[in-house]
């Protein structure tokens, strides 16, 4: 049985999901597509080749390996986009939540089954339809959960708005001994750079008391600003419109004192090795051409 244990974000990581991109399928249509960027690339002719984004996923298992991390990779389903294991389902302490992700995407959790039949029944919860909720939008920060929403009228008409109010509320039933504390994003479903797909998106704790933030990302100004008094200012990395785009904000933690990053991402990666954290750089600029990076390819199981 597997001892599923999360309180955060950057405590020492010992087994996790990682996504796979074999058999990703052809090109998708236009029509199929549910996020702003991997619309861009497909009208451009960029959208990425399958066999560059395995390589790119290898890359980061080999990292994951040289860490002792236990990964387990999704049963791989016909021409399936299954790279971004992140939003299917999440563990806070020892509870599995399965997520009640966007309907083109919802065949992805039966590939975990294998994980999940090793997960104690009651620890496996599985909330009701209507909550709308993507791991990308959770975020176990110690005695916090920080949860990116959209609570517009206009929910429905945003194929990027993933997680809804019902899911928040949820969410702080099952965890009341944490306070659940939400944001409102930016939503769009046609420009990327003014888009914040998830909370992971534009946000992600770091270190041991650090974050990474893009304030544009945040509807709300009180609420960015309420991360950043968080965090205290000196400890909070801001990123431009340009690296939020390019995902700065979705690196991955396996330690307080170790992260996988981009190896683009220039600023970011020296930023964080002045705090003394190791940066270890993997190639994802391909992955990252469908609006998702490392922490979105990545769902933790254990960490110390
Ligand atoms: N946790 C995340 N930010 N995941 C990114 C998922 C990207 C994927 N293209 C989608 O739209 O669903």
């Amino acid at each position: 049985m597997l001892k599923l244990h999360i309180k955060n974000e950057t405590s020492r990581l010992r087994a996790v999901v990682l996504g796979t991109a074999e058999s990703n399928g052809p090109i998708p249509k236009i029509e199929d597509t549910y996020d702003p960027k991997s619309q861009q690339h497909i009208k451009a002719g960029t959208y990425p080749k399958e066999s560059d984004m395995i390589k790119e996923m290898e890359a980061v298992a080999q990292v994951l390996k040289k860490y002792d991390v236990t990964v387990y990779r999704p049963d791989i389903i016909t021409d399936y986009n299954q790279i971004f294991s992140r939003d299917i389902a999440f563990v806070i302490e020892d509870k599995f939540v399965k997520a009640n992700i966007l309907p083109d995407r919802d065949k992805e959790y039966q590939a975990i089954q294998h994980v999940i039949k090793q997960i104690p029944k009651e620890n496996v919860i599985v909330l009701p339809e209507d909550c709308h909720i993507e791991g990308g939008d959770v975020m176990p920060w110690n005695d916090y959960i920080f949860i990116g929403t959209y609570s517009g009228e206009d929910y429905p008409d945003y194929i990027t708005a993933r997680t809804n109010t019902k899911a928040v509320d949820a969410i702080r039933a099952i965890f009341p001994n944490k306070t659940v504390k939400s944001f409102e994003l930016r939503k769009s479903n046609t420009n990327p750079k003014e888009n914040a797909l998830h909370l992971d998106c534009c946000f992600q704790p770091v270190g041991k008391d650090k974050a990474i933030i893009h304030k544009n990302g945040f509807l709300i100004e009180e609420e960015y600003q309420w991360l950043v008094d968080f965090f205290g200012k000196d400890n909070v990395f801001e990123i431009t419109k340009d690296e939020m785009y390019n995902m700065n904000s979705n690196i991955f933690s396996i330690s307080e004192d170790v992260v996988i990053s981009e190896k683009n991402f220039t600023r970011l990666n020296t930023w964080l090795r002045e705090q003394g954290i190791t940066v270890e750089e993997v190639p994802y600029a391909e992955i990252a051409k469908q609006e998702g990076l490392l922490r979105c390819s990545t769902l933790p199981l254990i960490r110390d």
